[in-house]
């Protein structure tokens, strides 16, 4: 498997997320700094990681999504190449039109930084094959950027489409007041792209592949990468 990882100033998570290629996919990606304007050749996968990038300023985001990396990460998306945005990858991601929405600032107004619980919405991509619907996942948020918004009608399309892969719930698995961390629409943590190709999720799966973390919830999702993307 082939894979990049971006690295933005202010970006944080990028060796967390190398650490889970390394360990779960086997495969030592490559670090591209965000003025480049080329990817490696026949990538699988892109990986946009968490942090603060440009110090969050203007909106979490906004500034990296205009970096000179991304059109060639648009291009790259436009021809079916797999992409990964957590957190602030997510929030960037949405920021350049990639998918739906944007990232509001978390309902209690406050960062939060512990561990949730996670439904799992849909099998039906390479970031979730590997799990079942309705398995609950213990994996960490770490924002204040994370109440997913988006229209009636959006909303209503990421449902009808399937493309809700991860839904903040009870450890039960359960959608009660109170689970959420942020406030998001609908509970949501992760939504898919049309062509189910990009993954955008506030967690961070990354940060929980190893029992000394407290979880290990979060290999299922490289475990998926790996075998949906390794023919
Ligand atoms: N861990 C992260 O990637 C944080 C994302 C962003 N800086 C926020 O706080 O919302």
């Amino acid at each position: 498997m082939k894979s990049a990882i971006l690295v933005f100033p202010g970006t944080n998570r990028e060796h967390d997320a190398a650490a889970a290629l390394r360990q779960i996919c086997g495969s030592e990606p490559t670090f591209v700094w965000h003025g480049e304007t080329e990817l490696p050749a026949g990538l699988d996968l892109i990986v946009v990681p968490g942090g603060f990038s440009y110090g969050d300023y203007l909106r979490s985001g906004a500034m990296a999504a205009q970096s000179p990396i991304m059109g060639a990460v648009k291009a790259a998306a436009d021809k079916g190449v797999h992409v990964l945005g957590v957190c602030n990858g997510f929030q960037i991601i949405t920021e350049a039109g990639l998918l739906p929405g944007a990232l509001m600032r978390n309902a209690s107004l406050k960062f939060v930084c512990r561990d949730v619980f996670l439904s799992v919405g849909t099998t039906s991509s390479a970031f979730t094959s590997a799990l079942q619907i309705g398995q609950v996942l213990q994996v960490p948020v770490a924002h204040h950027d994370g109440n997913y918004f988006a229209d009636a009608a959006t909303l209503d399309q990421l449902e009808a489409e399937d493309r809700i892969a991860f839904r903040y719930s009870s450890p039960d698995g359960e959608f009660e007041e109170g689970w959420s961390p942020n406030g998001s629409q609908r509970d949501i943590a992760g939504i898919l792209s049309e062509n189910r190709r990009v993954l955008g999720l506030m967690p961070h799966p990354e940060n929980a592949i190893d029992p000394l973390l407290g979880s290990t919830d979060g290999a299922g999702l490289f475990r998926s990468l790996v075998q949906s993307l390794v023919g």
